[in-house]
Formats: structure tokens, sequence, C-alpha cells
């Protein structure tokens, strides 16, 4: 079923003028996206599309909730920790995003916080409605009604379920069910990043994110091979707190194992000169149940993080594995590290070494599949197949 309102087109005076009008505007919005569609698009449309659109891309994260709404040559971006704080017992919310998310772990008994994606999934689809229509309205502006057509990102493994709980949560906050877009996070990644989707050559998306890890290649617009992997960033903040219960005595908790995380944190590398750096954080020693200070190094967190970063680039082999021989040019060419975690220092370098794929990392990692989704509700002929194939004659 189409995605999109298709209309009969009548031969008046007045029809071809509004059409002229339509095809500029089109010009317009076609500018933000990949040049190979741009170009099929500029081509005459065999499919129309609604003028004027207003459109929402989401990316409904495990730590982190993007919206992103194209306006003239860039995108409005907001986001959000996907956080939720409700009075136990009730559907009364408290607090969502920020706020909520400082009430993580130490609210008091009458009020639960919690995040209701884990691992890159929704885990709760009552909660996470709350974050849908939290994401709608800050997106735009507080006139939710305004908005006719959003794209949300899911990772490449998300269930049957797990699609039709996002098209029911944004049901439920008025929007039409057949102007929700349910698209796989890496293809929108890679249009956000202005890959070349639609060329045969193929290219590869690695995003690297709080709970979850998805590595894709793309060719002809479409999927052609995907590893999901339920580890990202979340595991080394764990993993960081384990670490200095071991050797130090002192368990800190996950928002400071974050913050060493982002602020020293390095991944092991031999070709990058990385710099060392300390940072202190405040735990609770378990021997004495006193508040104690420590030092944790750059080192802490490599060593932290080395098990994710095998198991990440052990999937990269897997993918290189099977990738046929036409796609290779394409993925040597067109790699592109998404997601916070790939802003870990010398995490991109680690991956050239031990793969022998040269990564790009985005410019705005964080955002990138937010954008991309954000294109995809503007123009959903991004995804169809005659595009891929016009891109190619
Ligand atoms: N500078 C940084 N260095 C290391 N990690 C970072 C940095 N900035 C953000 N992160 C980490 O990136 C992760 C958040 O990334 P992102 O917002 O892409 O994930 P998400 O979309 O919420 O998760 P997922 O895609 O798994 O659902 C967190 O683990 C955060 O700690």
């Amino acid at each position: 079923m189409p995605l999109w309102k298709r209309k009969k087109k009548e031969e008046t005076k007045q029809e071809k003028k509004i059409e002229e009008e339509k095809k500029e505007n089109n010009e317009k919005k076609a500018s933000k996206l990949p040049t190979s569609i741009q170009e099929a698009l500029s081509e005459e449309p065999e499919i129309e599309i609604d003028e004027g659109l207003e459109a929402l891309g989401i990316d409904l994260g495990t730590m982190n909730t993007v919206v992103a709404r194209p306006a003239e040559e860039e995108f409005l971006v907001k986001q959000f920790p996907s956080v939720v704080a409700v009075k136990k017992g009730t559907n009364r919310v408290l607090a969502i995003g920020e706020e909520a998310r400082r009430m993580l772990g130490r609210t008091p008994e009458d009020i639960v916080a919690v995040r209701p994606m884990r691992h890159g999934v929704i885990e709760s689809l009552e909660y996470a409605k709350f974050i849908v229509q939290y994401a709608i309205e800050l997106g735009s502006d507080n006139s939710p009604e305004e908005i006719e057509r959003v794209a949300v990102g899911v990772p490449g493994d998300a269930s049957e379920v797990e699609r039709e709980a996002i098209e029911e949560a944004t049901s439920d906050v008025g929007m039409d069910k057949d102007n929700v877009i349910v698209i796989n996070e890496a293809l929108a990644a890679a249009i956000g990043a202005g890959l070349p989707i639609a060329e045969p050559d193929g290219t590869m998306v690695i995003d690297i994110g709080a709970g979850s890890t998805d590595i894709a290649v793309i060719s002809l617009g479409g999927i052609t091979d995907q590893e999901t992997m339920r580890v990202g960033g979340d595991n080394i903040d764990q993993n960081i707190v384990d670490l200095v219960e071991e050797e130090f005595g002192v368990r800190i908790g996950i928002h400071e194992a974050e913050r060493a995380k982002v602020e020293v944190g390095k991944v092991f590398t031999e070709t990058e000169d990385i710099e060392d750096k300390e940072i202190e954080v405040v735990g609770k020693d378990i021997e004495t149940n006193k508040p104690k200070e420590i030092t944790i190094d750059s080192e802490l967190v490599a060593k932290a993080a080395e098990p994710v970063v095998q198991e990440i680039i052990r999937a990269i082999e897997s993918i290189l594995d099977r990738l046929p021989p036409e796609l290779v040019p394409g993925v040597y060419e067109n790699t592109v590290l998404v997601g916070g975690t790939s802003l870990m220092r010398g995490l991109r370098a680690r991956i050239e070494e031990e793969t022998d794929v040269p990564a790009e990392l985005v410019d705005d990692p964080l955002t990138v599949v937010a954008k991309g989704a954000a294109i995809v509700a503007a123009e959903p002929k991004t995804l169809e197949p005659e595009i891929r194939l016009k891109a190619l004659k």
C-alpha cells in the first residue's frame, strides 16, 4: 500500500500553473536529498506528492530521542533523553526528557522513572508513547496538529510487533497510520549522511548507539545485508562500573561511568596517537560504605570498551565475509560511522586497522538518523524502487 496519497491530474489551465509551482517547490525540497536521488526526482515525477507537507523524522533511541524537521536548506533538530517519569500506579507523567533522566535510580517510592527503549527496541509501549508524543510536540514547536507525516527509525532487526507498536504510538497521538513510516535506522542514517544509496556499488553504515549496533550494506536503495547486535555504549558504561569495583573496591553510578567514558574514553589502537586523560569520580567504598574519590584514566575506559569493540569488529568481519565482490569497491569508498558511541577516540582508526575498511565519521553522528528519517518523511519517494531504478539510468 502506498505511503502517501496519489492524486489524479486534471488538465485545466489553473492546475497546470499549480503544477509548475509544485515542480519549483519540488526542486527546492530535492536539494536536501542525496544527489543521485535528487537527479532522479528532478525528472518529471510519475507520482505526485502533497506539497507544503509538514514532516518530522524521529530517532527513537535507547538513550536519546532526536527529532528533526526539514526547514529551508537545513534541519531544526532537537533531542532529549528517552526517559519518562510517572507517578506510580497512575498514568500521570511527571517529567519527560532531561528532568526525568535526573530522576533515574534516584526517585522516591511513588515515582517511577523509566527508559522505555532497551537495547534499541521498545520495551514498554505504554511509556514509549509518551516519548513519541513529546518528540512530535517538541519537533513541531507545540503544534503537533501541523505535522502530517512522521518517519521513525528502528533497528534492522525490529520485529513486526515493534514496528506496529510504533505505528500505534504515533496514531495514538493523532497521526493517521498511513502517514507514519517506520524506516530501518541504517538506511535513514545513509540517507541523512548523503551516501549514494541508490547506486548499485554498495555503501556501508556502521551505527553504534547506546543500546544497539547496526551494520548495514546498502545497494540500489535497499539493505542487502545487515548485522544487528544488542550492544553499544551502555555496555561500556556497565563494564566501567564493574572494572572500577574490581580495581578500586568502589561502586560508582552509571552516570559517572558514562561521564568518564565521554570525557576521557579511548579505544586501543596502534595507528592513532591518543592523549591519555584522567577524571575524578566519587563512588561508594564497598567495605566502609563511605564516599570515596577515585581517578579513572583513558586506559581503564579502553579496557572496559574492549569486549564491545571486539564484538563490533567481529560483526563487520562477518558482513565482509559475505560481501559480494561487486559491492566491495563501493563499501571501500563509502563506509560511514554514525551513532554516539562512534565518537569514542580511536574507534574509527581501530576499525580501519582490523577490517581494512576506511570508515569516515560523519559530522553529526548523534542526529544523522533523525535527519535521514525527516528526508524520507518529507519525500517518501526516496525509498521507492522506481526512483532507485531511475537513479541508475
Ligand atoms: N563523545 C562521546 N564519546 C563516547 N561516547 C559517546 C560520546 N557522546 C555520546 N556517546 C555515547 O553515545 C551513546 C548515545 O548514542 P546515540 O544517541 O546514537 O544512541 P541511541 O540512538 O540512544 O541508542 P540506540 O541507537 O542504541 O537506540 C551513549 O552511550 C553515549 O554515552
